[in-house]
């Protein structure tokens, strides 16, 4: 069984570049920004599952029985980090609809850049699980080490983070307090700007999927 053992993965495939190059043009409209994301959650979904638990279940092909490899689906749980975590969530449980689902509701406050936490619902027995928690931006850190925090909280040991962009800044904030925990990304970005906004980035993941602001 092959497992992530790296603290960061960037997946630089050509697809995932391609598709991300378009989302972060500031003219592309939310329609597909959305669309895009749904997309690439299902390419980035391959590395981040690899390792997952699977188990055998007897089947019979044309030719005889045999004990065939499934996902044991149930071991999973996914935990969007809303609200933009939902972005990546739809795509990765398309591709893995057994998995339970989980929430940890969270706002970067714009002036100190701490989260703030306004909702948390999770799968039980998360001790059990492989825990994939997913978040479009990894940017100062702070809410994915947050979130990362709650659920450990509720039990998790077997963490891992999928982003679409992270910042080194942020990369080393999660590896600092959750070195247990892989990151797995689309890209690694140059920076922070002094408002917190990964550069070049591609400005405020929640409100271009959803079209506010
Ligand atoms: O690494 P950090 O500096 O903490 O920033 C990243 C966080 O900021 C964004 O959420 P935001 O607070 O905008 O909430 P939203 O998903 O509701 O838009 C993003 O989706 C992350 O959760
Ligand atoms: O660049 C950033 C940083 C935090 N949150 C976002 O949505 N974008
Ligand atoms: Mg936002």
């Amino acid at each position: 069984m092959s497992e992530i053992i790296q603290h960061l993965t960037v997946v630089e495939h050509p697809l995932i570049q391609h598709k991300l190059t378009i989302m972060r043009d500031k003219a592309t409209p939310t329609a597909v920004f959305r669309q895009l994301l749904r997309e690439i959650s299902q390419l980035l979904a391959y590395e981040v599952t690899r390792g997952l638990p699977m188990t055998t279940k007897r089947i019979e092909t044309p030719m005889q029985e045999m004990d065939a490899p499934t996902l044991a689906g149930k071991k999973l749980a996914l935990i969007s980090i809303l609200r933009a975590g939902n972005g990546l969530l739809d795509g990765v449980l398309e591709l893995i609809p057994s998995a339970r689902v989980g929430f940890v509701g969270l706002y970067r406050d714009e002036e100190t850049l701490q989260p703030v936490q306004y909702y948390f619902k999770v799968p039980e027995a998360m001790e059990d699980r492989l825990v994939i928690a997913v978040d479009p931006m990894l940017a100062t850190g702070n809410s994915s080490a947050a979130a990362v925090d709650l659920l450990k909280q509720a039990g998790a040991t077997n963490i891992r983070f999928l982003c679409l962009l992270a910042s080194p800044e942020g990369v080393a904030r999660m590896k600092e307090a959750h070195p247990d925990v892989p990151i797995v990304t689309a890209a690694l970005d140059e920076a922070i700007d002094a408002r917190g906004y990964i550069v070049p980035g591609l400005g405020d993941a929640g409100d271009r999927m959803f079209g506010t602001k």
